[in-house]
């Protein structure tokens, strides 16, 4: 697939599933997703004040955690899919976060904010998304100041056996299955599996993150390998 057939495919997904978007994360992952998601605001060390952009934020979540942890500073969550910030938003004004956490509607492959604005940067669940990872990890390092973070949460490749391949039944035949009985959308959630197959694996993801300039790249395994976060610093010497 051309990388705007990808990008106009993932969007009608996206807005085609996002009221079932929440439930089925649930379902799918056995609900191992909150705990990632945990574990990855512990690594995060977020501080009072921090400022954030959650990039492809969705239904929020990820958006809502950071605003809990910074107290005061401003998040702002970004995604294309206006289904999806509609339930995001919902989430916000039910928990009265409207002063905390602005949502956008825009593109992850260019950002519509300046150099150095935000103290971290996240992406969850989506790089496997869009058509080109590598340019939205360079808006990603672009827009953090220097000293802030790159966080990326997704899902990996699994290498041991025989979980590997108990991994890939479940991922690449039940799952859609589900996705279909449940969601009634056996097409979006075949798409999980597919967009992992041209996706880096742990290692490569943490060295495109090196390669983009991010420094003391920490790259966390989860589940065997089934997901991974990667969390690079900009560098403080940078104009
Ligand atoms: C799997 S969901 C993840 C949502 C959320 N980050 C989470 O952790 O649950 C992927 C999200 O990425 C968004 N997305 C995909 N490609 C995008 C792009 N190029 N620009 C902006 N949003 C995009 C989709 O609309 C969708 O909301």
């Amino acid at each position: 697939m051309d990388p705007k057939s990808k990008e106009q495919f993932v969007h009608s997904v996206f807005e085609s599933i996002a009221p079932k978007y929440d439930m089925m994360n649930d379902l799918i992952s056995f609900r191992r997703h909150k705990a990632w998601r945990k574990f990855t605001m512990q690594k995060m060390e977020m501080p009072q004040g921090a400022t954030a952009i959650d990039i492809c934020c969705g239904t929020c979540d990820w958006t809502i955690s950071m605003a809990e942890a910074s107290g005061s500073g401003e998040i702002v969550g970004l995604d294309f899919s206006a289904n999806m910030l509609d339930i995001g938003q919902h989430k916000v004004d039910n928990r009265s976060m409207n002063q905390q956490i602005k949502l956008v509607q825009g593109n992850a492959m260019a950002l519509p904010f300046e150099d150095n604005c935000f103290d971290y940067a996240t992406i969850g669940f989506a790089l496997r998304n869009v058509p080109d990872l590598v340019q939205v990890l360079k808006e990603m390092e672009r827009v953090v100041k220097p000293g802030g973070q790159v966080v990326c949460l997704e899902l990996s490749k699994p290498s041991w056996q025989p979980f590997k391949s108990i991994y890939y039944f479940y991922f690449q035949k039940v799952m859609p299955l589900i996705g279909k009985v449940i969601a009634k959308r056996y097409d979006q959630y075949k798409w999980l599996p597919e967009s992992l197959v041209n996706f880096p694996d742990i290692n490569r993801l943490a060295q495109i993150y090196r390669e983009i300039g991010l420094r003391h790249v920490q790259a966390y395994p989860f589940m065997g390998g089934i997901a991974a976060l990667h969390i690079g610093t900009k560098g403080s010497d940078r104009p």
